[in-house]
């Protein structure tokens, strides 16, 4: 069923597991991922950036919305899983509205490169209309290094705990991504992974929301590797591994987003399947493996997550 994400994350808030949101730009990233999630029987979150909308409405977003609001529904309505469409990164207040206007079930306002003043008031000004509009809403703050989509900032800048208590006191948003550590894309650190747990559990404590981890892809090698065999180039890639991803979800971590990991899946297929058949040109053949990869990668992050079984 086609559902609003605080049903999904509170649950996940109040019994401490995760939940993936896993982002889309085409059909079959949305087929591969709800293919996963439902026999694991796990809850779905489904994401757009603001490129992937343009990107699917050719530069309409009005239409792009609609489409990703469409599919997503078509689907929902014939799973018994819990479904969630989420505009990720909302930065233009137009695409912002536009996707309230079009079903979303909730909607990210990512101010987080104003200052704090600008950050919170316009992340009242989304929450107020959104929430009138039965949707809710994720706000961030802090920043998280790294470029991906249209997605940048210049380095990883902490969330402040003090301003943690106070945006998510007089916000009114539903869930908070706080940043402790992690960036975008699929080189995410030079040496360990490190994040601050300690920064993450104040956070959890003092605001006691369902919180969000950006920049949570694993860049599972397996996939790098068979990509590589390929003829991709993914050197030096890095991401958040498992058992630290396990960390924060144990310290208060409910919503994990996850882009790259699928990237790096489908392309891994899609180079494999090229190489071995060279007679093949029928899309439905070509992407398969590609999408098998993609599921793969969303069961086995939904077993990481714990959220299999919470329907
Ligand atoms: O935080 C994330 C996930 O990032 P990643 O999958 O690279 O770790 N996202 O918001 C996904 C989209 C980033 C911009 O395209
Ligand atoms: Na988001
Ligand atoms: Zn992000």
């Amino acid at each position: 069923s086609y559902v609003n994400t605080r049903e999904i994350l509170d649950k996940a808030s109040k019994e401490y597991y995760g939940v993936a949101a896993f982002n889309i730009n085409n059909l079959e990233f949305l087929q591969a991922i709800l293919a996963g999630a439902a026999e694991k029987k796990s809850p779905a979150i489904i994401e757009t950036s603001e490129g992937a909308i343009k990107y699917a409405g050719m530069g309409d977003y009005f239409k792009g919305a609609r489409i990703f609001v469409n599919m997503v529904k078509e689907f929902a309505n014939d799973l018994d899983i819990p479904v969630a469409l989420h505009l990720d990164h909302g930065k233009d207040f137009n695409i912002i509205m536009a996707c309230i206007k079009a079903g979303y079930s909730s909607v990210m306002i990512d101010a987080s490169h104003y200052d704090f003043e600008d950050n919170l008031r316009i992340t009242k000004d989304v929450a107020r209309i959104a929430h009138a509009a039965g949707v809710s809403v994720e706000a961030e703050l802090g920043q998280l290094a790294g470029i991906e989509d249209n997605v940048e900032a210049a380095e990883n800048v902490l969330v402040n705990v003090d301003q943690a208590e106070k945006f998510c006191a007089e916000s009114e948003i539903d869930f908070f991504a706080p940043a402790i550590g992690t960036s975008h894309g699929a080189f995410k650190f030079k040496g360990e992974a490190k994040l601050d747990y300690d920064r993450l559990k104040k956070v959890k404590e003092i605001t006691g929301k369902p919180l969000v981890l950006h920049g949570a892809s694993s860049v599972v090698q397996e996939y790098v590797k068979i990509a590589e065999e390929h003829g991709a180039d993914f050197g030096g890639s890095k991401g958040v591994p498992s058992d630290v991803l396990k960390e924060t979800v144990k310290f208060g971590i409910n919503k994990v987003n996850t882009d790259t990991d699928l990237r790096i899946a489908y392309i891994a297929g899609l180079r494999e399947y090229l190489d071995n058949d060279s007679k093949q040109f029928d899309p439905r053949k070509y992407y398969k493996v590609a999408m098998d990869y993609t599921k793969q990668v969303v069961m086995d992050r939904i077993d990481i997550l714990g959220s299999a079984g919470k329907i």
